[in-house]
């Protein structure tokens, strides 16, 4: 499979001086589910954001199917086939959930037409279409926000933390709608605090560890690792096997 999106030896951070990313290097093959953990603080949404340009590299290389995007403005990057559904702040509060997927679309032209596709994958937003995103529970809004970001049919999302905050029950449906997102063509990188689960999901995945990727490997065989279990998973490697996609 071709690589769809890579970073190379990418350094980023907030302030000078004071780097968060450490020469950060992945590649996402198109097709895949590619997710990254890592203890809290370990720069993993910083990553993201660093792709989707809201930050700009100080040092390495972005590449979107082979084109650099490193620094590029976001509404540059989004145009080029890239979507994000941020962690925290991503409805519009007081617009409907039909409105926030309005101004989620690029192409006045197929607005209606894209809107009803997203009530196919996610029904709930179409028994919903009339109600403010700021009523909304948490599970919803994330359905609301990568929504949104599908509106342009992306070939790439990039999702933060979708399960945060989420109850056991709704963290299944909402992975659920993101395999079901990805069996349609698109291209996913996830960060996950719940490792385990996300991983279990996953193509591949990475373990960002202080601005660097510590391991690289398959969903399963992270999972599998002892010193990953160990050191990032909060145990021990399961015992039960490779996880079932
Ligand atoms: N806007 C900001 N300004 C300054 N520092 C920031 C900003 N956002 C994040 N940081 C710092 O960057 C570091 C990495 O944060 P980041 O959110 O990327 O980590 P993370 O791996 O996603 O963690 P978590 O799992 O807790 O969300 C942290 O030390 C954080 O305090």
């Amino acid at each position: 499979m071709k690589v769809l999106l890579s970073t190379t030896n990418v350094v980023a951070g907030y302030v000078p001086d004071v780097p968060i990313l450490n020469g950060v290097t992945i590649e996402v093959r198109q097709g895949e589910i590619v997710t990254i953990v890592g203890p809290n603080g370990a720069g993993k949404s910083t990553l993201v954001k660093t792709v989707f340009g809201l930050l700009v590299p100080r040092a390495g290389q972005v590449l979107l199917d082979g084109v650099e995007i490193g620094g590029r403005r976001p509404h540059e990057v989004a145009l080029l086939g890239l979507g994000y559904v941020p962690q925290r702040d991503n409805v519009f509060s007081s617009l409907t959930v039909r409105e926030n997927l309005e101004l989620g679309s690029f192409e006045r032209a197929r607005t209606a037409e894209r809107i009803d596709r997203m009530y196919e994958l996610f029904p709930r937003l179409g028994e919903r279409a009339g109600q403010r995103a700021g009523t909304m529970s948490g599970g919803e809004r994330q359905m609301v926000a990568m929504a949104r970001a599908l509106m342009p049919e992306p070939r790439m999302l990039l999702v933060d933390e979708p399960s945060a905050g989420l109850s056991p029950a709704f963290v299944d449906i909402l992975f659920e709608q993101i395999r079901a997102v990805n069996a349609q063509g698109v291209t996913i990188l996830m960060v996950e605090q719940n490792a385990r689960r996300a991983l279990a999901m996953s193509d591949r995945g990475y373990v960002l560890d202080l601005g660097v990727e510590r391991f690289e490997g398959r969903g399963s065989d992270l999972l599998d690792d002892p010193n990953v279990a160990a050191l990032y998973l909060g145990g021990a490697a399961r015992i039960d096997g490779p996880a079932a996609r």
